[in-house]
């Protein structure tokens, strides 16, 4: 049986998730996880349910016939099939801790991507890459380039039809019309627990603020730098006696997890855009078990 999810979002009334139930059974789909979050700010309303078809519906037949109910509640409304797999494009410069991580975790099947590239400003990865049999792709970047080596960038997202983005530890800031562009559609790992200590050496800042706790921020990339929706984060305890480099250590274990994290709530649509802040469901049974044992 196909598994779909469902997600919803439109302003908060009566008879929405009824609407939605009603429609699913009709169709002759069983509800197997429902979330749904009503945001008294902003009286927006939003849901994501997971069902199996039993009747072998497609996704064409499930959209077109949502389409009178959702005209009703003027919804922004999208079904997909849980098997698909998100077609991504990994961006690396230096530090390449988050990277082998997100190869790991795909290679042995925790992470349901379909990674179609990895860029790098340089050739640090280039080998370890390619033993993936994925396509690297080095495109340095200055000040003088910068419009060239984004449309090269672009090429590369356009061309293998990539629906995400993952800044993996990418030390160039990205430009307001590449942001509005993929809107929604990059996701940064940033290290240190946003809004602290913004910017290319959070770590430095932390030392010298002396903070007892560092952590990592994972984000929806906007223009403005290291302030896009907040998807997930995480922090660890540091004490007087550890060093700058003592937080970098730390710290990669932490931005690895807090990227995939978010990045595995993202590509299973549990994670909306509410403003300039995220609603983030949980993840339903199963999700995490996708890993191929041994
Ligand atoms: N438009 C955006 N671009 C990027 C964001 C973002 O939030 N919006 N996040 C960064 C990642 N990042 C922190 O997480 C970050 C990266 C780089 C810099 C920075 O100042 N870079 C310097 C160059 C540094 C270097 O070459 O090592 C620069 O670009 O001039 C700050 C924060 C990714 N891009």
């Amino acid at each position: 049986m196909t598994k779909y999810c469902l997600t919803v979002t439109c302003l908060s009334t009566r008879g929405i998730v009824a609407a939605i139930s009603t429609y699913l059974a009709a169709k002759g789909c069983n509800i197997t996880d429902s979330s749904q979050f009503d945001d008294a700010e902003t009286g927006r309303f939003f849901m994501r349910v997971s069902f199996v078809s039993e009747q072998g519906v497609g996704l064409k037949e499930l959209g077109e016939g949502l389409a009178p109910a959702a005209e009703e509640f003027d919804m922004t409304y999208a079904f997909h099939d849980e098997a698909s797999k998100m077609k991504v494009v990994i961006m690396v410069s230096r530090f390449g801790h988050c990277l082998n991580d997100l190869l790991y975790r795909w290679r042995i099947g925790a992470l349901p991507i379909d990674i179609v590239a990895v860029i790098s400003n340089h050739m640090d990865y280039q080998k370890v890459v390619v033993n993936h049999d994925i396509p690297f792709h080095c495109i340095k970047v200055t000040k003088e380039n910068k419009p060239e080596a984004e449309a090269r960038i672009m090429a590369v997202v356009e061309e293998n039809g990539a629906e995400l983005v993952i800044l993996a530890r990418y030390m160039q800031v990205l430009s307001d019309e590449l942001c509005r562009r993929m809107s929604g559609r990059i996701i940064n790992i940033h290290h240190s627990f946003l809004p602290s200590f913004k910017g290319a050496n959070p770590y430095k800042q932390a030392f010298e603020r002396g903070v007892k706790l560092i952590g990592a921020t994972s984000h929806y990339v906007t223009a403005d730098l290291d302030e896009g929706p907040i998807i997930e984060q995480d922090i660890i305890r540091v004490t007087h006696a550890q060093s700058p480099e003592d937080y970098v250590s730390l710290g990669r274990d932490v931005e690895s997890q807090v990227l995939a994290r978010a990045i595995h709530a993202h590509i299973h649509r549990r994670v909306f855009l509410n403003g300039n802040k995220t609603v983030v469901f949980p993840a339903s049974p199963g999700s995490y078990a996708s890993e191929r044992m041994g």
